[in-house]
């Protein structure tokens, strides 16, 4: 159809009217900060080498023209979301130099968010899960070949455990791997439908090998879950004889991955290809057990580590966008005035906006800074595995990083979603990439362990405990301390001025170790009548609340922790606020365990909120300063409402120009 004149060069016109340089009202924000912003960053990142190296990194990318994206990404359809995903790929995997590849939980995610965006794409599960399973399970003396060929992408794996029938459920996989005695071969298959591997990220069309969950059966005896290294696709990416592959179709995110389905028609593999480091068949079919039935678990573990990190970084972008657009958002449509008479308002200066935006901005910070303590604990703990082949501490390991993943990944996706609300019309836009972070975010509680599954593994490990204070010896993981201390009877929590790291403490350890011991109780009592599992059943939802409270105890701790050691006075004064409005919200939300049995009073839980609300004032004028503190660049944000900026409107006319539907 013809036109007098196209929308882009309306547009053009348009545009021409919009002023350069940076929004006024989001200068105006930064240069009233209490404190200085180079301090802050270096706190938030823990020293100025992380913020330098974060810096290097960008330039890098800006600076080679492989990383371009000729098209928004926004604009593609799946196949060319694949494509650009997978060319970004290769560039950025024949560019490593430009980063510290043994750093997962920073460079290597900030390189990944630079150059493809937030996306799992056809190496994530490759290096994700398929690199760490060979480091984790291989023998040392077997290790070079396997790791070599996955480094080099001479091979390119996945993570194929999930199947159509079960996937949170690991003892009840049907894909078996039988053990030939007289070949010296494992026979691979799917014996079910449900037995077919359906999930797995890259499977689809990307990888030619994958490290496969299976059952494995020798002498004619089931031994469990274990792990087997397996080629998938020839030298031309044909699928081999006896494995048929292929995509599973589009998901609510992350569609630039290939996410795959797999069938084994009695496919043979050497012996060799099962991951033998902790368990093995000798060549005459014995089987040799692991030092830990749950080592062969380890990848998992590692990952929801990893996970943790990458996802709070996702509710801190998410806040960066929010706070920006809240401060630059009321001069083309009036929200409304605040005093008659005195013009309109910011809408950061909405109470109710400030009380949307602070508490996620909040949340977004204790996870993401104790994860890197939680890295080392995590080397630690494989260390004394692989040295002494000692266990002690992998209870614990578990239980923290599978309640940390749920907790976390929960609280990003639900704070991500009211952060695009809070931005009302443009937050619904795929420009603000609210919608993309969402997706992201969300199937973060799904993988890599069910939350309410992964809480329930924390709850079997807070009954452990129970049990063993109940019975007067316990032997207590440092995380658990807390819960061997005497009945608190009453709170101690007051205004937010003047009360105490130490009183904030106390209460979230009482009402935990209420919780617990309430839990308990109640377990034990109905397991009189009833069967183990039928009395865990019928007490899960406790259970899960009181595996969520320690979890949230535990991140209150280390936030108050954190902040005792940051060195700038002025930092560690809104930081110090922004932790007791942490704490403060989590009292305010979880009301009902706090005040049961009249531990918390209603003089206390009214100066709780009162406090949030003194708090939300307090942070308000810092509010900019503290989403620029995450040094987020707009090229990691990649969204049109958090442009550092604030000239939001005319990009938002320029993103839609490159809609297709405005081509013709
Ligand atoms: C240059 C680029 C760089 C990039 C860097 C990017 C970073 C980006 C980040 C990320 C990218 C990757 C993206 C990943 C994509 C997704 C991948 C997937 O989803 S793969 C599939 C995951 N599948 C699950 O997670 C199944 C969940 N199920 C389970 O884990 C188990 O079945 C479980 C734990 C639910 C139950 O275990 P039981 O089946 O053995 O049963 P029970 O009886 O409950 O456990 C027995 C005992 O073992 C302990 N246990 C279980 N697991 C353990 C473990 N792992 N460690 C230690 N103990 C464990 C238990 O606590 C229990 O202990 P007691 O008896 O109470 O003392
Ligand atoms: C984006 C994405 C990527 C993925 N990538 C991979 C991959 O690369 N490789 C791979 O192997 N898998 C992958 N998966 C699969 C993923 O790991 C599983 O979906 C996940 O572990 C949950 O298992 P499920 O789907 O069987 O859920 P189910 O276990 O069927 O869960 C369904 C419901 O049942 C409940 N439930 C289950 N068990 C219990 C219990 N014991 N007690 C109480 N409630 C219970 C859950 O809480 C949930 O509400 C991926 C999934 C997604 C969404």
């Amino acid at each position: 159809m013809e036109r007098d004149s196209s929308p882009s060069d309306q547009f053009h016109r348009y545009k021409n009217l919009i002023q350069n340089g940076d929004n006024p009202d989001i200068t105006k924000e930064r240069q009233g900060a209490s404190f200085n912003l180079y301090n802050m960053q270096c706190f938030v990142y823990e020293n100025d080498h992380k913020l330098q190296r974060r810096q290097e990194i960008l330039e890098f990318v800006e600076s080679h023209r492989e990383f371009d994206d000729p098209v928004h990404p926004h604009f593609l359809n799946r196949d060319e979301q694949i494509d650009r995903a997978t060319r970004k790929c290769l560039a950025m995997v024949d560019n490593l130099d430009a980063i510290d590849v043994t750093d997962y939980f920073d460079e290597a995610p900030l390189y990944q968010l630079l150059t493809i965006g937030r996306e799992l794409h056809c190496l994530s599960l490759h290096y994700g899960m398929f690199l760490p399973t060979i480091q984790v399970h291989t023998e040392k003396s077997l290790i070079l070949g396997p790791f070599q060929m996955a480094a080099s992408k001479a091979i390119l794996g996945t993570f194929a455990q999930t199947e159509l029938g079960h996937g949170s459920n690991l003892s009840k996989l049907e894909t078996t791997a039988t053990y030939d005695a007289t070949t010296k071969e494992f026979v691979i298959h799917t014996p079910t439908m449900s037995a077919g591997k359906w999930w797995p990220g890259g499977l689809g069309k990307s990888a030619n090998y994958a490290a496969v969950m299976a059952q494995l059966y020798t002498s004619g005896e089931s031994k469990g879950p274990h792990l087997f290294m397996v080629q998938l696709r020839d030298n031309a990416h044909a699928p081999l004889p006896g494995v048929t592959v292929g995509d599973i179709g589009p998901k609510l995110g992350n569609n630039a991955n290939d996410n795959g389905f797999l069938i084994f028609d009695h496919y043979r593999i050497p012996r060799r290809n099962m991951f033998m480091k902790y368990s093995k068949v000798e060549a005459d079919g014995t089987y040799i057990p692991p030092p830990h039935a749950k080592l062969g678990f380890g990848a998992m573990v590692l990952v929801r580590l990893l996970m943790i990190r990458d996802q709070t970084c996702q509710l801190g972008a998410a806040a960066v966008i929010a706070i920006r657009y809240s401060a630059v958002r009321h001069s083309a449509v009036r929200q409304g005035e605040i005093n008659e008479g005195e013009g309109e308002v910011q809408i950061l200066d909405y109470r109710t906006q400030q009380y949307r935006l602070l508490p996620q901005l909040a949340r977004s910070f204790p996870s993401s800074q104790r994860m890197r303590s939680r890295n080392s604990t995590s080397k630690y703990v494989t260390k004394q595995i692989n040295n002494n082949a000692n266990m002690e501490l992998l209870p614990e390991l578990h239980a923290l990083s599978s309640g940390l993943k749920a907790v976390i990944t929960w609280e990003v996706a639900q704070g991500i979603e009211q952060l695009r609300l809070s931005c009302g019309g443009h937050g619904y836009s795929r420009a603000s990439a609210f919608p993309d972070m969402y997706a992201y975010a969300v199937g973060g509680c799904t993988y890599e362990g069910e939350n309410i599954v992964m809480l329930l593994q924390v709850a079997r490990f807070l009954m452990m405990i129970a049990k063993e204070v109940r019975s007067g010896n316990p032997k207590l993981a440092e995380i658990a301390e807390y819960i061997a201390k005497p009945d608190a009877v009453t709170a101690r929590i007051s205004s937010w001025k003047t009360c105490s790291d130490e009183d904030i403490i106390h209460d979230f350890e009482a009402v935990t170790r209420k919780l617990i011991f309430a839990t308990f109780d109640r377990l034990t009592t109905l397991e009189r009548t009833m069967k183990k599992k039928e009395a865990w059943n019928a007490c899960s939802i406790d259970l899960c609340k009181a595996a969520r409270m320690h979890v949230k105890t535990y991140l209150v701790k280390n936030f108050l922790a954190r902040v005792r050691t940051c060195e700038d006075p002025a930092s560690r004064t809104v930081m110090h606020t922004l932790a007791k409005l942490y704490a403060f919200d989590l009292i305010s939300g979880g009301g009902g365990h706090f005040m049961k049995g009249g531990f918390l009073s209603e003089k206390q839980f009214n100066e709780v909120q009162l406090g949030i609300y003194e708090m939300l004032a307090a942070i308000r004028p810092d509010s900019v300063a503290l989403a620029d503190s995450w040094a987020i660049s707009d090229l990691e944000l990649r969204s049109v409402l958090g442009r550092r900026d604030g000239n939001v409107y005319p990009a938002l006319l320029e993103w839609a120009q490159q809609s297709p539907l405005n081509q013709n």
